[in-house]
């Protein structure tokens, strides 16, 4: 599949930043280089407001960085809009679904958006709640439903798409030792198949289970 001028082989060369700087008042990234590998889950570590959100979002295109690149198959991330690419999926620290629509619906709309038919869009969701093992959450609305439970919805969102490119932005922090094992795995299958997987954490046996390991700190990469 090509879609926005990628096609899935283009993850291979990894998703590239080059002295990512990145300044809203103050410095909040400060020349970060690095890249993340297809085929791997690279962990992003670092305390709280050490940059971990703040280099997803450019990593991904949704902030455009002050200076410095963020390129994939020599395409800058940034599309200009704040959009991410089609081939970005990203399981966002606050969740960002849909609180009046159900679970099934707001997994559904991450492949509708993407011009998935209906019927298939809503079956590929119900799959990927069974992935979280949700699948009898699907016809309940959000709003309804615990946090763990309303990350779980997140994370079977971002996976449904199947992107190069999975950003997941601390997709553990509410769920039980289970759960969390779950989503490792998910992860891990992601990275199986070819995809560019990182994940933002402050929980170390995420760390542990990651192949990969990039630490921040006041906004430098530190490891
Ligand atoms: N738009 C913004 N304008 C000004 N400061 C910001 C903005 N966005 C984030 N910050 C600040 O930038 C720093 C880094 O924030 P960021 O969310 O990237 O950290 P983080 O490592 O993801 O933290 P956490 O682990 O708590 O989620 C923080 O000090 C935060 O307050």
């Amino acid at each position: 599949m090509t879609l926005g001028g990628f096609s899935g082989r283009d993850a291979v060369g990894g998703l590239a930043l080059e002295s990512i700087t990145y300044v809203a008042g103050r410095t909040l990234l400060d020349d970060v280089s690095v890249t993340f590998p297809a085929g791997k889950v690279t962990a992003l570590s670092g305390p709280s407001g050490s940059g971990k959100t703040t280099l997803l979002s450019i990593a991904g295109g949704l902030l455009q960085a002050t200076s410095g690149t963020a390129e994939l198959a020599g395409q800058d991330m940034w599309t200009g809009s704040g959009d991410p690419r089609p081939e970005v999926a990203f399981i966002l620290q606050v969740y960002g679904l849909v609180p009046i629509l159900s679970a099934r619906e707001n997994v559904s709309i991450a492949l509708r958006a993407r011009g998935t038919a209906p019927a298939d869009a809503d079956e590929a969701a119900e799959a990927a709640l069974a992935r979280f093992g949700i699948a009898d959450l699907g016809e309940r609305q959000v709003e309804e439903l615990s946090g763990g439970q309303m990350q779980r919805v997140a994370c079977a969102r971002g996976f449904v798409v199947g992107a190069d490119v999975l950003l997941a932005d601390e997709p553990t922090s509410e769920l039980d030792e289970g759960n969390r094992g779950v989503v490792l795995g998910e992860l891990r299958e992601e990275a199986a198949r070819g995809a560019i997987v990182v994940v933002a954490t402050h929980d170390p046996a995420v760390v542990e289970a990651c192949d990969l390991h990039v630490a921040l700190d006041e906004g430098r990469v530190v490891r």
